[in-house]
């Protein structure tokens, strides 16, 4: 039975070829960043309150003008026809469905336009949460500013920028699996240049990018800007100062530069770094309904899944992604009630403790009692 986003990857494993499941599985060099961000959630302990009747709880956020019915978002993750033959419509449908706001990758397997379609048909009846779209800034500004203008005309609500990859980072399995390319009969859709009779460009990482290129793009959109990637606190305010609208803190799940902390670590730094002047969206180890209570009680305004949503999309495609969301929703949901909250404004750091790092120290007059048990 599928009951846990740990089950969800065991069932895919037995469905996708190996080098695949790698290829999502896995991160950079060491890999250490890749363990170190779950294993932070689960040194984090929650501290509830009781007796606040909190019967009347609810999921939804508003998000830079997003309207969500849940605060987990599905991060920007490539490459979905690897998993499943509908690829990104599959996942649309499923997010639209849940109310969750999902951030396209600038390197799906389906078009924006279609994904769009997808989304907007599947949320008929309910109130599907809008698509933002991410983006790596390309050198060819000329390229990078058509696919910004598609991605609005297709109704995405904010651009969610890359900036962690100046270069790609050291995907050791890809490496030694020979896996360097998507199979014959996929593409990235967004890089097909019309310039070029539709030939596909390679992504640029490029090391090239600077603020400069941000302050080109807040010229070029009224959409709202987040920065994917930014780690340093420093770096945080100069994303304010330059016009970001919003921060997405991530280590890119561990899939760029290695040793880098685990994004809960950073949040409470990141958070007093902006000082509540644009929202953060965390991403990295989201596993449970408790570790999104603990991000957004450390100051996140939503968190991302990257894994999860792929692990789901192999293992039953767009009913796969569905189920995944519904038990994430149903477990922040049961994590709520047990901290005595109504909502996402009822969290605080005053519910979380992070282990001491060494000996604990002594409770309150502790001090007092030697050893030998005598009290002096
Ligand atoms: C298979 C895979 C593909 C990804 N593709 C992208 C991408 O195209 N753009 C991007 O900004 N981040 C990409 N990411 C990073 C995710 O957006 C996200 O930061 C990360 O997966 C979150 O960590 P989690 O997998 O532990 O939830 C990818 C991650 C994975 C696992
Ligand atoms: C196509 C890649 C750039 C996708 C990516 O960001 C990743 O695999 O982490």
């Amino acid at each position: 039975m599928l009951m846990t986003v740990q089950d969800f990857e065991a069932a895919a494993r037995t469905r996708l070829d190996p080098v695949h499941a790698d290829f999502i599985a896995g991160g950079a060099a060491d890999e250490i960043t890749v363990r170190a961000n779950e294993e932070a959630f689960r040194r984090l302990r929650l501290l509830p309150r009781v007796l606040r009747g909190s019967t009347a709880r609810t999921p939804e956020i508003t998000l830079l003008g997003s309207r969500a019915r849940t605060p987990v978002l599905l991060s920007p993750t490539a490459f979905h026809k690897l998993v499943c033959s509908e690829g990104e419509l599959a996942t649309a449908r499923a997010a639209a469905a849940a109310g969750a706001i999902m951030i396209v990758s600038m390197a799906s397997t389906v078009a924006v336009e279609a994904i769009a379609r997808a989304a907007r048909d599947a949320g008929a009846d309910g109130d599907p949460a809008p698509l933002w779209f991410q983006l790596y800034l390309q050198p060819d500004l000329e390229f990078t500013e058509a696919l910004v203008r598609r991605a609005t005309a297709a109704g995405c609500a904010a651009l969610v920028v890359t900036v962690d990859s100046p270069v790609r980072g050291a995907h050791e399995r890809d490496l030694r699996n020979g896996f360097l390319d998507l199979p014959d009969g996929l593409r990235c859709e967004h890089m097909a240049d019309p310039r070029q009779d539709g030939r596909v460009r390679p992504i640029a990482m490029s090391p090239e990018i600077s603020w400069e290129h941000l302050d080109w793009l807040r010229g070029i959109t009224s959409l709202p800007i987040l920065l994917k990637g930014v780690l340093h606190p420093e770096d945080a305010r100069l994303a304010v100062r330059h016009g970001a609208d919003g921060l997405v803190l991530s280590n890119h799940g561990g899939r760029q530069l290695d040793t880098v902390p685990a994004t809960i670590e950073l949040l409470p730094e990141m958070y007093a770094a902006v000082g509540g002047r644009v929202p953060i969206v965390l991403d990295g180890g989201v596993r449970r309904g408790t570790d999104v209570v603990k991000a957004l009680a450390l100051g996140a305004s939503a968190v991302g899944i990257g894994r999860p949503v792929m692990w789901a999309l192999a293992e039953g495609g767009e009913k796969g992604v569905r189920r995944l969301l519904e038990l994430l929703r149903e477990e922040f949901d049961q994590a709520l009630a047990l901290c005595g909250a109504r909502g996402v404004t009822d969290l605080g750091p005053d519910l979380v403790r992070a282990p001491a790092w060494g000996p604990a120290p002594p409770f309150p007059g502790a001090e007092a009692v030697r050893p030998d048990g005598a009290v002096s």
